[in-house]
């Protein structure tokens, strides 16, 4: 990818427009309200679940075809935190983001997508910009790291399965429905792409009434407010 830059310190160019995918629109209406109207980012439905996520994705991209092309594609929502590392109310930014439950069960377990010689189920995050606002969401006072990012079709609901995807995909902090899809669709243009999930609940058993919404839509509200610094825009 190709930016005429000046940005800052880095080897990663400066993106001009970029497109941010949630899956409902709480989601989309608190990284509006975080964006407060900054210039060159669009934030656009993906709807829910890895299938919705790539096609919406897809479309939105060959949209801009002709026009001015997008360079960077986000996926940002709430998340599922694993236990211990990803509190409620807190953010993650991926550095990979893992097709979790794309594979094959076997006997001997569980095997993705590179184990059967099918291509990857694992993406890799823009690196600077992604630790960069990870530094910002940081400092501004929220609870902020970067870690593999899960995405799934069907929500973790037991301790066994997060147990489990703890295990396979060791340093995993949060897990999500879009990602992959989103990512995917942009590495099928060759943009680099981010994940953020800001967390409403523990990855585990499901107690849907304890999750915590309006929390994590605060918490991706505030840490969007730092993106147009953060990509200079
Ligand atoms: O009911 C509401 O007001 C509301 C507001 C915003 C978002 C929602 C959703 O249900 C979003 C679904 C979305 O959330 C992600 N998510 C959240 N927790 C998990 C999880 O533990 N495991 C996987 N995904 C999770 C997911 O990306 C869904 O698309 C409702």
């Amino acid at each position: 990818m190709n930016y005429d830059n000046n940005s800052k310190n880095n080897n990663s160019p400066r993106p001009r427009r970029v497109l941010i995918m949630t899956a409902v629109e709480a989601e989309r209406d608190a990284v509006l309200r975080g964006l407060n109207g900054a210039p060159g980012i669009e934030v656009r439905l993906a709807g829910v679940g890895p299938i919705a996520a790539a096609a919406n994705t897809a479309a939105t991209l060959a949209s801009a075809d002709g026009a001015k092309p997008y360079d960077l594609v986000i996926s940002a929502g709430i998340g599922g935190g694993f236990i211990g590392i990803a509190d409620i109310g807190s953010i993650v930014i991926a550095t990979d983001i893992i097709a979790a439950d794309l594979g094959a069960e076997s006997p001997e377990g569980f095997l993705s997508l590179d184990e059967l010689g099918f291509g990857s189920s694992r993406l890799k995050a823009d690196e600077h910009l992604s630790s960069q606002w990870a530094q910002a969401v940081l400092k501004s006072g929220l609870a902020a790291c970067t870690a593999p990012v899960l995405t799934l079709s069907t929500v973790t609901g037991s301790a066994a399965t997060a147990e489990h995807l703890s295990h396979r995909i060791p340093g995993a902090a949060a897990e999500g429905m879009e990602g992959y899809g989103v990512a995917l669709a942009a590495h099928h243009r060759n943009l680099p792409v981010m994940e953020i999930r800001a967390i409403s609940n523990p990855v585990g058993p499901r107690q849907r009434e304890l999750w915590k919404i309006g929390d994590a839509l605060l918490a991706l509200e505030r840490a969007c407010s730092l993106l147009p610094e953060v990509l200079e825009l």
